[in-house]
């Protein structure tokens, strides 16, 4: 298990590192329309989980909302702290 915090930090080391076989890697290389739309695909699975799956089913499709919009978040170069400023 991991925050928020720590799996920013980890995605970071890896947009640093690029170690081979990384998805996130991938991802970042992927391009921002490409995670865009990512985003939208995961926000619409977090939908559906909320209107007809378990609170764990739902958790775990938040988990990876989270995930992508992190991703966005390293490949646009914007820090947690920018973002927190507007919390
Ligand atoms: N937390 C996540 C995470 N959440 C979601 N995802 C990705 O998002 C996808 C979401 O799953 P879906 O079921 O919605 O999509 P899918 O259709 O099965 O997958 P795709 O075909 O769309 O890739 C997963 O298959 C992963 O590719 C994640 N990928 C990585 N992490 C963590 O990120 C860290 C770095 O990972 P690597 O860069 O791969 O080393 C590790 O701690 C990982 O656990």
């Amino acid at each position: 298990m991991k925050t928020f915090d720590e799996l920013f930090a980890e995605l970071t080391d890896r947009a640093a590192e690029r170690p081979a076989g990384s998805g996130t890697v991938a991802a970042l290389d992927s391009g921002v329309h490409t995670l865009g739309k990512k985003i939208i695909e995961e926000a619409g699975e977090v939908w559906l989980a909320a209107e007809h799956e378990s609170a764990d089913a739902f958790a775990e499709e938040v988990s990876q909302l989270l995930y992508w919009l992190q991703v966005m978040m390293i490949k646009r170069g914007v820090t947690l702290a920018a973002v927190y400023r507007h919390l």
